[in-house]
């Protein structure tokens, strides 16, 4: 059995107003790190709540290493190891205050399980009497990440450990996780960064509640339906305002210093014709070129598909009406 299961998972807020989570299946499989990438409200803090037994959901079942969420809470909470998204320790306990602290609250020792978070804490021993408050961001995370491991735990939940990192401690957090990950620990990590998806094996791409797709991130990237285009003018702003126009063009957003860009279905793709009239319309510096997607890219044609057909089925039940 996958050690990590959810089937039909439903999550609402606020008397049934605000749907967390919506009918979400997914299933992680021994020793994967498995990514879950989604904008802020997407419902991953909601699962994570829900797998790691502090969050009842409204329908479904889920389970971890074969215990049932709802049932055997307490067996999952010995076997699992959480970092929550917000810095969850002791700010007035110095760092290995706090390790001990988790240490003894598992009913286990440092010294006992020393081997799992040796080359983490090597890291930041040499900070160990100063309270955690005072860390900077990567050592917080660092010191958050010993204390999810110290009783060994068999899957590891990571709710946006890189949010409000720096880039540096970011990569060195990674590279940390390929090493865990290496011991055998399943590892489920969510983050709002896109280019963090590459990093892991497997990935679900969640937005409102919804899982819009799970695979790794190769297959997502080369499931791309179309061919895409990065165009650049010198007034970027302006550029978007007139793409949005074109009647040729099918979904164009800004992205770094370029406009990501898809033609219609059906209509010849003539970059050149493109190029000249944008030019005709006082548009300077032109630069037109085919791109190879992105998971963000991936994203957003996945994204614009679900607004689509959602909006289809909702005028489809208005015409029902009439
Ligand atoms: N306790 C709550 N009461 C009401 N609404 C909530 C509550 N917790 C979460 N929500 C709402 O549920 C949706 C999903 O939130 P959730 O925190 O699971 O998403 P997330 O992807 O983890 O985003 P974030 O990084 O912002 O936490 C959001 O619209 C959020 O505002």
């Amino acid at each position: 059995m996958n050690p990590v299961t959810l089937e039909h998972i439903t999550k609402t807020y606020e008397a049934g107003k605000v749907l967390a989570v919506d009918d979400v299946s997914l299933e992680v499989k021994e020793g994967e790190l498995f990514g879950l990438i989604g904008p802020d409200g997407a419902g991953k803090t909601s699962i994570f709540r829900i797998l790691t037994t502090l969050l009842l959901p409204d329908k479904g079942t889920a389970s971890v290493k074969g215990y049932d969420c709802v049932k055997d809470y307490k067996a999952i909470r010995r076997s699992v190891g959480y970092m929550p998204g917000k810095f969850s320790l002791y700010q007035d306990l110095t760092v290995s205050e706090n390790l001990h602290f988790f240490a003894t609250l598992f009913g286990t020792t440092i010294d006992a399980n020393y081997s799992m978070i040796k080359d983490i804490y090597e890291q930041i021993k040499p900070f160990s009497d100063r309270r955690a408050g005072r860390l900077s961001g990567g050592m917080k995370q660092k010191l958050a990440l010993c204390c999810a491991l110290i009783h060994k735990p068999e899957v590891l939940f990571l709710d946006e450990p890189t949010t409000g990192v720096d880039a540096v401690s970011r990569k060195e957090f990674w590279d940390m996780l390929q090493t865990l990950k290496q011991q055998g620990i399943t590892i489920v990590v969510s983050t709002p960064y896109m280019d963090e998806a590459v990093l892991c094996e497997r990935i679900a791409l969640i937005q409102s509640g919804k899982i819009m797709s799970v695979d790794t991130p190769e297959t997502i990237i080369n499931a791309f339906p179309v061919q895409l285009y990065a165009i650049k003018a010198a007034d970027i702003y302006r550029l978007l305002t007139t793409l949005r126009e074109d009647q040729t063009i099918d979904s164009c957003y800004a992205f770094g210093e370029y406009v990501h860009v898809t033609f219609r279905e059906g209509t010849v793709t003539d970059t050149t014709g493109l190029k000249q009239r944008l030019e005709q319309q006082g548009h300077r510096q032109v630069e037109i070129k085919e791109i190879s997607p992105s998971i963000e890219d991936s994203f957003i044609r996945l994204m614009q598909e679900k607004n689509l057909s959602e909006k289809n089925s909702s005028d489809g039940r208005k015409g029902d009406h009439m």
